[in-house]
């Protein structure tokens, strides 16, 4: 008996982690994912073609950026929905929007107007009935300053090279996206609190959690 099963996850449940860059999200999707037996919905970073230049020059490429990843996003939504779930996500939809798009509205790198463009189109196509959320939603959080460290380690150079102050703004914004996100249920995880890498096998702690919270929240999930 896999742990799907002996937890009772249902096999078409949809999981989408959250939480700001280098805190373990796509680390979390593939321990996930091999425990359940899940597939995995990734964002790609390498072949992003708009990542490296944004991070050149926010003002001139905040736009293309939102509208790359909105589109990335959707098509992975499409796919997630017609394999009928069973799907661990890296990164939630709401987040391009909710923390990023908001984050460089608000700092002047990305015009009121591309914003305005931007969300109404986020809207048209997200905020609206038709669109499958998430069964569960889960948000990876810790201490600034060990994510901070694993950003480092991890070595993108576009991200080594952004102010730490950008990094320091994301998380805080975070905090307060999450106490008001209501699109789905949310589980809080706590890194301190296990460490997929020194021991995989805590992984079975957190699916009995989700098994858990997914039971306690039954009655606010899609049918
Ligand atoms: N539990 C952990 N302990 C130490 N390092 C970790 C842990 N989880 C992830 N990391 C490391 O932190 C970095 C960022 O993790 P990653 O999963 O890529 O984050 P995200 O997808 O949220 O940006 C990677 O180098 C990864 O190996
Ligand atoms: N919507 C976004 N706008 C700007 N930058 C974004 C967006 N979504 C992801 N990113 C960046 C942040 C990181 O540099 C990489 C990958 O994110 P990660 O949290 O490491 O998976 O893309």
């Amino acid at each position: 008996m896999n742990l799907r099963e002996k937890y009772g996850i249902p096999a078409n449940a949809v999981i989408t982690i959250a939480g700001t860059v280098g805190v373990g999200k796509s680390t979390m999707t593939k321990a996930l994912a091999n425990a359940l037996n899940f597939r995995t919905s990734f964002e790609k970073v390498d072949s992003n073609p708009y990542l490296d230049k944004f991070y050149d020059d926010f003002e001139k490429w905040s736009f293309h950026l939102q509208i790359y990843f909105l589109a990335e996003r959707f098509k992975e939504q499409k796919r997630i929905f017609e394999y009928g779930g069973g799907f661990i996500q890296d990164r939630s939809i709401y987040e391009d929007t909710g923390i990023f798009a908001k984050m460089h509205e608000e700092k002047g790198t990305m015009s009121k107007i591309d914003y305005e463009t931007y969300k109404n189109l986020f809207d048209a196509m997200v905020m609206t009935p038709y669109f499958p959320h998430p069964d569960l939603l889960i948000y990876l959080e810790g201490p600034i300053d060990d994510i901070l460290e694993r950003i480092e380690e991890r070595g993108r150079p576009m991200e080594q090279q952004t102010p730490k102050d950008y990094w320091y703004e994301m998380n805080e914004r975070y905090e307060n996206w999450i106490d008001g996100f209501n699109a789905c249920p949310v589980l809080r995880l706590d890194i301190n609190d296990y460490d997929l890498m020194k021991n995989p096998d805590t992984v079975e702690v957190i699916v009995e959690r989700i098994s858990h919270f997914m039971e306690q929240t039954s009655h606010l999930r899609r049918k």
